[in-house]
Order: structure tokens, then sequence, then C-alpha cells
């Protein structure tokens, strides 16, 4: 039987045909793998295209598939699929070849159209080339094919690389290669991130081998057998379930000597890896007995990725997988141990409560209630300060209002009393909950979950308690944690986490996601702009960066705009979902207080637009009805178009927030925050986003507002 291939295109030009067509292609690929030479088939050459390996069969009368054969494997690559016409007119031009550099798998179009206008300017004779630094050598080993050296010494804007990508002239993995040039990086920097496993010698005629590659499995998944032929059919092919970027497999797969870290931007796969490691965990390391778990940062995300680990485990690697909240994994987990707390969630509570401990204050200080609630959460709960002779020593960096010894004795009472408060009502806040939990394992260790591995998503939300805590739930061992978050979208108010204060060690297993596969490069780059001056840290201490942090998408400009009143700002959303073609279940409107989501609500209503508030509990969005939330409550989800609205002066930063801050630190932090939310909000765009508000403007967005 022959083996099949498909590369991520396939899917895409399937995907274009009438189901009716889609489900003849199928069946014509599946004889295919039974019997190559069937007659109803017409396998034929295309001997007069540029690439003699190129075949097509036919899915009916007048659709096409095009293939390329090596036929010495008895390995068949499902390449393109259309109508007769435009089939041939794509592989006319194209080429399949094993990189001779990288050994990468790549298809591409050899043509000789000029690049565009745009470079041939007047002045264009004198410019320099975009990659004159680069050595013709160089860019063979960056994965280049030769056929295309011409044109990347031609290229003398940048525009000149996104025309040649969008017209498949330079494969991805070379596109990607070029770009971190362009964006900066010297040859070894990009040579190394793009060529992973450089092998000594490639043998350009092994198809199978090349197909084992990380960077040909990006584009290309193999279906050997019948039932792994049906099981690709059969999907309805979401990419990132197959084409993993080839650094998303290098850390989905493999053992692990010890805890591993991913960042990455948003939209970069960090949940789609972690979800793949998951799935290997479940596969090659996790038993019955110890088992996976998989923690995020609330009960929605948690259940978003159960759903998606359902579509690509088995239902026997699903039984070795546990997902759940971190929270509500300790409760459980201590309510088996008779523990007899509930968990502070009510903000109302934890009000009241700050406001009876407040009152231990002693006279002589002017320190706000806001200054002892920032030091509770900022230094006391994360170093486990339990006495006055620890505050005494306790670190307070990074805070800006400065104590002596003298005064935190004074003070210490409010602490005190706020434990006593929290006590007395039998309530814990989450990081005493995750302390106790630790301390319990750490007391009789025989309680220890059996668990080979811990997951952890949505990581700069976490602090340090519950770093501690997931250290102490898993044995050092390789493979025990695996760690994703960005520090860009640290919405929270937590503590930046240093991970190796934790006693969790990554040194020398960490990675950075840098292609964007959820918004386009224009709305990536307004999301970025907002966060720019702000330092970001890597959860261990060290500095973040969105250096080479792109999007392969491309859209229009986010619109930032401006109307005279909130009714207003609703009749645009409608104007535009309807002029835009959009769904209202797959968009969503979203801003900064629960009480304007609220007001926008009852605006819409009113246009007889139904909505759906996402809160705390997940609902599938009922057909036609428009979602709408706060911005902490969209992190880790995405949609078709997001409204950021009512981006208003006070309440984008907003004032409440900022102005309560006890000092300029604090401040600074805040509003820190305050454009983090505005970055996540803005990074769940598929395809658009708008910025809309009303009254006065956001300062943030004054020099941007088109009237
Ligand atoms: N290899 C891939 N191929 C195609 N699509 C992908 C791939 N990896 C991720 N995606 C898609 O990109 C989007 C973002 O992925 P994911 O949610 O994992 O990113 P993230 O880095 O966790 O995002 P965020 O931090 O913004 O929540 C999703 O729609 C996902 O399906």
């Amino acid at each position: 039987m022959a083996s099949v291939a498909f590369s991520e295109k396939y899917f895409e030009s399937l995907l274009k045909l009438t189901p009716k067509e889609q489900s003849q292609a199928n069946k014509a690929v599946m004889l295919f793998q039974q019997d190559p030479q069937h007659g109803g088939l017409h396998y034929e050459k295309l001997t007069a295209f540029r690439d003699n390996k190129l075949r097509s069969i036919r899915a009916n009368q007048d659709v096409r598939i095009i293939l390329a054969a090596a036929e010495k494997e008895d390995l068949y690559l499902m390449l393109y699929v259309d109508h007769h016409e435009p089939a041939y007119e794509w592989a006319a031009k194209r080429k399949v070849e094993i990189n001779p550099n990288t050994g990468s798998l790549q298809v591409f179009t050899v043509e000789e159209r000029p690049l565009e206008e745009t470079s041939r300017q007047p002045a264009a004779p004198e410019k320099p080339g975009l990659f004159d630094t680069i050595r013709d050598r160089q860019l063979l080993q960056l994965g280049v094919p030769e056929d295309a050296v011409d044109l990347v010494r031609a290229m003398k804007i940048e525009a000149d690389l996104e025309t040649a990508r969008e017209r498949d002239q330079i494969p991805p993995d070379a596109y990607e290669a070029l770009f971190m040039i362009l964006a900066g990086a010297s040859f070894e920097e990009a040579y190394n991130e793009i060529v992973l496993t450089s092998p000594d010698v490639v043998d350009t005629e092994d198809f199978t081998t090349a197909l084992t590659r990380p960077e040909s499995l990006a584009h290309f998944t193999v279906a050997d057998n019948e039932q792994a032929l049906q099981e690709v059919l059969n999907q309805s092919i979401e990419k990132w379930r197959v084409f993993l970027h080839p650094m998303q497999r290098r850390l989905a797969t493999g053992n692990k000597n010890g805890p591993v870290r991913v960042l990455g931007g948003a939209g970069t796969g960090k949940t789609v890896v972690a979800m793949h490691r998951a799935k290997w965990l479940a596969e090659h390391v996790a038993t019955k007995y110890s088992r996976v778990l998989f923690t995020t940062f609330t009960r929605n995300l948690a259940a978003d990725i159960q759903q998606n680990l359902n579509k690509i485990c088995s239902s026997e690697a699903l039984e070795r997988v546990e997902v759940m909240n971190l929270d509500a994994w300790v409760m459980s987990f201590l309510k088996k141990q008779g523990y007899d707390y509930g968990l502070l969630a009510d903000a109302k509570e934890e009000r009241r409560l700050w406001e009876q401990a407040y009152s231990e204050k002693p006279a002589s200080s002017d320190l706000s209630m806001a200054f002892f609630q920032e030091e509770w959460a900022r230094v006391i709960q994360p170093q486990s300060v339990n006495s006055v002779d620890e505050y005494k020593k306790a670190s307070r960096i990074g805070r800006g209002t400065r104590l002596n010894r003298q005064q935190r004795v004074e003070i210490w009472p409010v602490f005190e009393r706020y434990r006593h408060l929290l006590a007395s009502n039998h309530l814990k806040e989450t990081d005493d909950v995750y302390r106790d939990a630790r301390h319990l394992l750490e007391g009789q260790p025989q309680l220890r979950p059996s668990l080979c591995s811990v997951i952890v998503d949505e990581a700069q939300d976490m602090g340090a308690q519950a770093f501690m805590l997931v250290r102490a739930l898993v044995p050092r061992a390789p493979n025990d944690l695996f760690i994703v978050g960005d520090g860009h979208q640290r919405i929270y108010g937590k503590n930046k986490v240093v991970l190796g204060q934790c006693g969790i060690d990554i040194r020398g297993r960490s990675a950075r996601l840098k292609v964007n596969y959820r918004t386009t490069d224009e709305t990536r780059r307004l999301a970025v702009s907002i966060l720019e001056g702000v330092e970001v840290d890597d959860l261990d201490g060290g500095k973040d960066t969105q250096q080479f942090y792109h999007s392969l998408m491309h859209g229009p400009v986010p619109e930032v705009k401006w109307f005279s009143s909130l009714e207003e700002q609703a009749d645009q959303v409608l104007t535009e979902l309807d002029a835009n073609g959009l769904s209202p279940e797959a968009c969503c409107v979203i801003a900064r207080t629960r009480n304007e989501v609220s007001a926008l609500r009852s605006a819409l209503e009113n246009r007889h637009q139904t909505c759906h508030i996402l809160d705390g509990r997940s609902a599938n969005t009922p057909a036609g009805s428009l979602n709408l939330a706060t911005m902490h409550r969209v992190k880790g989800v995405e949609f078709d178009a997001v409204f950021v609205a009512s981006v208003n002066e006070g309440l984008v930063p907003l004032n409440l927030v900022i102005r309560s801050a006890a000092d300029a630190v604090t401040r600074r932090q805040r509003e820190n925050e305050e454009r983090a939310l505005l970055y996540v909000s803005l990074t769940r765009a598929r395809k658009l986003a708008f910025i809309f508000g009303y009254g006065a403007m956001s300062e943030w967005f004054e020099a941007k507002k088109v009237t």
C-alpha cells in the first residue's frame, strides 16, 4: 500500500471546494492509496512542468489533485486540489525539493516575475540589497533554495520579502530566517533558531527521511496506512492539531532533562505547545497511576483546554491527563485532607476585612489602606511572612514607600489583624491555600499525588507560592515541569515570579515562540506599541523582549474611532458587524469594567442586538448573539473580530486603579498592567480589531484617532 502525505496547502485548497467535491477528492485519495494505478484515477505525469515529480489524479470530471511522486519509495505527497485549470496553473511553476542544506521538504514557486515596482523606482538601482551582508553560501545554509538566491539578491525593501512569501517563491523556513536577519539577527542567530537539527548529510532523494524532520512536519502530515488516512481525512483539519512549528514540535516532544519554560507573545501557540506536550507525556511517560496535571489560571481556560485535548488525544491518553485550574485542584486536594476553609474570592468581602484591619493602624502613620493591601500582596504573602520578626527582615525590593524597622514593627498589627479576621471567617487567600498544601505535602510526603509531570499555562499570573507548590507536587525528574507564559500579559497584580527562587531550575531548557498564528500583523503591531517602554520579565528574573515576534497574516490597520456618546458607539459596532459580514457570535465587545459592559449591553439590546455576556462560567454563545466581556475575562480566548470599546479617559487606564496606588512605583506597576490589559484585548482578534471610545479619549490613543 502506498504511503501518502498531505501538505498544509492541500487542506487549505480542499476546504475551498464544495462538500461534494471534497468528499470526491477524499475518495480519490483513499482509492489511490490502495492502488495508485487504478484506471479511474487517471494518474498522469505532468511532463511540461517545472518539476518532473509532479503528477495529477482525478477527483471527478473536473477536479484535479496535484501530487508529487517519490515512486521509488512508494510515497506520494498530496499538494493541491482544485478545478482543472487553476490546479494545473498552480502546478506549472511549483517545485518540491528536499533542501540539500537543511534537509527540510520545501514547496515553492519558481517564476521570473519581477518583484514589486517599488523596488524599481528611479533610485532603486543604487539601493543596496536587503541581504547584502549575507553571503550566498549563508543564504543556502539558511534554507534558501538555490533557485531563489537571485530573487533574494534582488530584494531591496522589506515588502519584497513579503511579496516573495505571498507568492510562495520563498519557502516558510527560509522566509523566517530572512525575516530574522531583517529584524536585526546575525546569521548565526538566525541559523540557530531556524535550523534546529542540521543533518550531517542530506539525501535529496530520500523523501521518507525528509518527512521525519520537524521542519517538514510543520507543513506536511503523513498517513502511512489506511487507518491513518481515514483519520486525517475525517477530521476537519484544524492546523494546530497537525502542523506544528518546528520549535513547537521540538518543545512538545522528547524527553526533557528537567523543567522547561516557554515564552512567547500573544497568539504564538503557547497553549497549543502545552497541549501537545501533555499528549506526548501521556503517550510516553505517564501511566494510569502516575498522571500529568495540566493547570491553568481559570476554570474557563481549563474547560477550553480539556475540549481541545479531547480532539488530539486517544481515550487512553486522556485518562492520563488531568486538566484543572490550580485553585480548584488545590482546594479539592485539601478538602480531601479535611481542610475546613473557603477561598476568599469576593472583592467586597475582602474590602470589608481590610477596613476592619486598617483600624489597627497606629495614629502616627499616614499610610493608606491601599498601601497595606499592596504590601500584603507583594511582600508578606509571596515571602510567607508570619511574624513581626520575619517582617523586619523581609525583602521589600521594588516597593515604592520606604519603611525602617521601627515603622515595620508599628504597622505589623494591621497585617496580624487581617490574618486573624481571615481565620475567624474560615477564609484563606489563594497564596495561603497554596502554602498550606505545600506544607502538608512536605510534612507527609505519602500524600503527594501520583504525578509524573505538571504543565502550567498562563504562568505569568501565578505567584511564587503557586510555583513553590507546583515544585512540591512532582518529584525532581526528567519531564517534571513544563511552564508556559508571557510577562506581557500579566494582568492580575501578581509579583513577577522568579522560577529559580521557587526551586525551579530552567537553565538551558527555555525557548521563545515568535510566530503569531492568531492576529494580523497590523493588529499585533498596534498591540505591541501599547507596551512600548514597559519592561517585561521572563519569569526568571531576566528581561523578555518582543524581538522577532511577527505574524504572517495581514489585514487592515485597526481603526481608532471616536464618538460623542455610548449610543453612537453601539451603532458603529453594529454597522461594522454588518459591513464586514461578521457573525456576532464570533465577535466580542470588550470593555474595561463590568459597569461599562452592562451599559454597552443595554445600548446594543436597545438596538435589537441580542448579547451574551462572558462571565465566570462559560457557556456556548447562541447563534446571532454578540459576546461582551471585560478585558480580564478575554484572556486566553479569541474571536474573529474584537471591539475594544469605551476606551475613554478615566476608563483606560482605569482612573480608580491608578489613583488608589499608594506610591509612584505602585502607580507605574498598575499603569503597566492597564497597558497589558489592552494588549491582551487587542490580541484576541483573528481578523479585525476596532478601538472605539466616546466623550474624552484615552490619552494613550489621542494621537491615533480617526475622526
Ligand atoms: N502550529 C500552528 N499552526 C496553526 N495554528 C496554530 C499553530 N499554533 C497555534 N495556532 C493557533 O494560533 C492561535 C493561538 O494559539 P494559542 O492560544 O496556543 O497561543 P498562545 O500563545 O497561548 O496565546 P495567548 O498567550 O495570546 O493566549 C490559536 O488559534 C491556535 O489554534
